[in-house]
């Protein structure tokens, strides 16, 4: 067996102990479509300043942890502490103000806004959605809609997404919808975004950008992430630790070179292969 903390899946709890403090912390959900369990008793940490990576095979159920924590989908049991506020069972909207903010497998713009209003459009507590705020405080309404302005360009310059600022977001390449995802979540200064799959249908030099962007908003910024990818290369080289996921629960956590040549994480992965390669 490797250093690699292998868990027990009904206890599946700890990290390396020489990491910040725990931000995000799963313990023990579960998840039931009708008959089939999608989440089973899933626990895991997420702590400060990582950029923690969540792997595993198709239908692990590393997406509806996602839909768990960020409020799309219930958990049928066990809770979810952020910064050790309970945010089980919140709504979206509720669980982005706090700060803790996702992106999308399949990105979600506006089609037939233009980039710089899909990054606009992010509820950033904006005081003119009161129709009494509207008429009787314009001048703090318009204050604020520039300022939000302003946040939208800085966020577009960050990103180098300045040049496409007036196109409409469906006409963008599938890397830079994936960018502005990312934007999107850069306008209410996140603790914790969770990225799907950041990496699928990008082309390599996009890649090259959106893994940079993620290292220096980490490094820089103090962001810190939770990302699920099939793209090994790419989890390789940014995620540490690399949390496993397996029928519905953490397998092993541990750093990438470690979980890579981890006996149950080539099981998980390899299934039936690899028993029968085995023997
Ligand atoms: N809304 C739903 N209704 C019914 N079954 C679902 C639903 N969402 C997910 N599932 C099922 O739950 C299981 C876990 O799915 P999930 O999408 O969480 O896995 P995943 O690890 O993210 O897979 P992938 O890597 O292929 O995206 C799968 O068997 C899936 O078919």
């Amino acid at each position: 067996m490797t250093t690699a903390e292998q868990t027990n899946p009904k206890e599946a709890t700890g990290s390396p102990p020489d990491r910040g403090e725990v931000l995000l912390d799963v313990q023990d959900i579960a998840k039931n479509f009708g008959g089939l369990r999608a989440v089973d008793h899933c626990s895991l940490t997420v702590r400060r300043g990582t950029i923690t990576g969540l792997i595993g095979p198709n239908g692990a159920g590393k997406t509806t942890v996602f839909n768990n924590i960020t409020g799309f989908i219930a958990p049928d049991s066990g809770r979810i502490l952020f910064q050790g506020i309970d945010i089980t069972g919140l709504r979206p909207d509720q669980i982005f103000a706090h700060k803790l903010c996702r992106t999308f497998q399949i990105p979600r713009e506006h089609g037939s806004m233009s980039v710089l209003e899909n990054l606009m459009l992010v509820p950033t507590q904006q005081i003119g959605e009161h129709i009494w705020n509207a008429w009787f405080r314009r001048g703090a309404v318009r204050r604020q809609e520039e300022q939000n302005r302003d946040k939208a360009l800085e966020v577009l310059e960050y990103l180098e997404l300045t040049h496409v600022q007036d196109e409409y977001a469906a006409n963008l390449s599938g890397g830079q919808k994936k960018l502005l995802e990312l934007g999107r979540t850069l306008m209410v200064d996140p603790e914790l975004v969770l990225l799907d799959e950041p990496a699928a249908g990008v082309n390599r030099s996009l890649l090259k950008r959106i893994v940079t962007n993620i290292r220096h908003l980490s490094s820089e910024r103090g962001i810190t992430f939770l990302l699920i990818e099939h793209d090994m290369n790419t989890v390789m080289n940014l995620c540490d630790p690399v949390i496993v996921m397996s029928e519905g629960r953490k397998l092993v956590e541990g750093p990438p070179e470690e979980v890579r040549s981890n006996q149950s994480v080539l099981e998980a992965y390899l299934g039936g292969q690899y028993a029968a390669a085995e023997s």
